[in-house]
C-alpha cells in the first residue's frame, strides 16, 4: 500500500508534536528506564489504511536524538526505509486507532497508575465517584461515576492489543494495563495529553483516598 499522499510537512509537523509532548511528559519523570511510548496520526483515517508517527523503541525519552521517531502504518509496519524499531507496543496504538479513530496516544509508565492497577485488579477496573475532572473526558453529568478499565500485562503485546481493543469504554479515552501504565488518546495530541492528565490525578486521587480509608 502506498502512502505517497503524506507530505515532507506533515510528517516533519508530528515529529515536532511528540517532541513537544515528550519534552513535557519526560519533565514529569513520567518516562522511567525508557519506558513510554508516544503516537499522533498522520494524514487521513481509514479503519484498513492510515499511518501514524511513533516513537522508537527503547529511546531515553528524556532526550532528543535525530532518530527518534518514525511513521508506520495500520499494522505498525515502517512505511519509509529506515533502521529504527517501532515501539515494542505499537500493535496497541494500531489497535486503539481501529477502534477509536483517535488522532494521537500516549502511554506513560507512572507509580500511581502502577499501583492503582493492581489495587483494582480483581474488580478489572478504577471506579472514580463525582470528582470535577471526570469532565476533562468531557463527560458532565453531575457527580459522574466512571470505571477505568484494567486488561492484563501479557508477554505477548498481540494478546494485549486484542484484549485492550476489546475492552475500550466508549465514554472513557484510556486504558489501564496492569501493573504497567496507561494509554490515553484523544482527537488530537492537545487532546490525548488533557486526557492523560486528568487520569494520572484520577488515580493519584483514588490512590490517596483508599489509604485514607484505611
Ligand atoms: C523499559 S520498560 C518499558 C517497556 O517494556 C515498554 O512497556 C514501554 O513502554 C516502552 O517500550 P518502547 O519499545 O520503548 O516503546
Ligand atoms: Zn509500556
Amino acid at each position: 500500500m502506498s502512502f505517497s499522499h503524506i507530505t515532507l510537512e506533515e510528517k516533519q509537523q508530528a515529529f515536532a508534536e511528540l517532541r513537544e509532548i515528550k519534552t513535557l511528559l519526560a519533565s514529569r519523570n513520567w518516562f522511567p528506564g525508557t519506558s513510554g511510548n508516544l503516537s499522533v496520526r498522520v494524514g487521513p483515517f481509514e479503519r484498513e489504511q492510515f499511518a501514524f508517527a511513533v516513537t522508537a523503541s527503547g529511546k531515553d525519552k528524556s532526550v532528543h536524538t535525530p532518530s527518534d521517531y518514525l511513521l508506520v502504518d495500520q499494522n505498525g509496519k515502517a512505511i519509509e526505509a529506515t533502521s529504527l524499531r517501532p515501539s515494542a507496543e505499537t500493535l496497541i496504538h494500531c489497535e486503539i486507532y481501529k477502534a477509536t479513530g483517535a488522532g494521537a496516544i500516549f502511554h506513560v509508565h507512572t507509580v500511581f497508575n502502577n499501583v492503582i492497577s493492581e489495587f483494582y485488579a480483581e474488580r478489572g477496573s478504577v471506579p472514580i465517584d463525582g470528582v470535577e475532572l471526570i469532565k476533562a473526558f468531557n463527560i458532565w453529568d453531575e457527580e459522574a461515576q466512571i470505571e477505568i478499565p484494567i486488561v492484563p500485562n501479557y508477554a505477548e503485546i498481540p494478546r494485549i492489543a486484542e484484549l485492550v481493543e476489546r475492552s475500550i469504554l466508549p465514554r472513557i479515552p484510556g486504558i489501564l494495563i496492569r501493573k504497567h501504565g496507561i494509554c490515553a488518546w484523544g482527537a488530537n495530541a492537545f487532546e490525548a495529553k488533557r486526557h492523560l492528565e486528568a487520569f494520572e490525578f484520577l488515580f493519584e486521587y483514588a490512590y490517596r483516598l483508599a489509604l485514607l480509608k484505611k
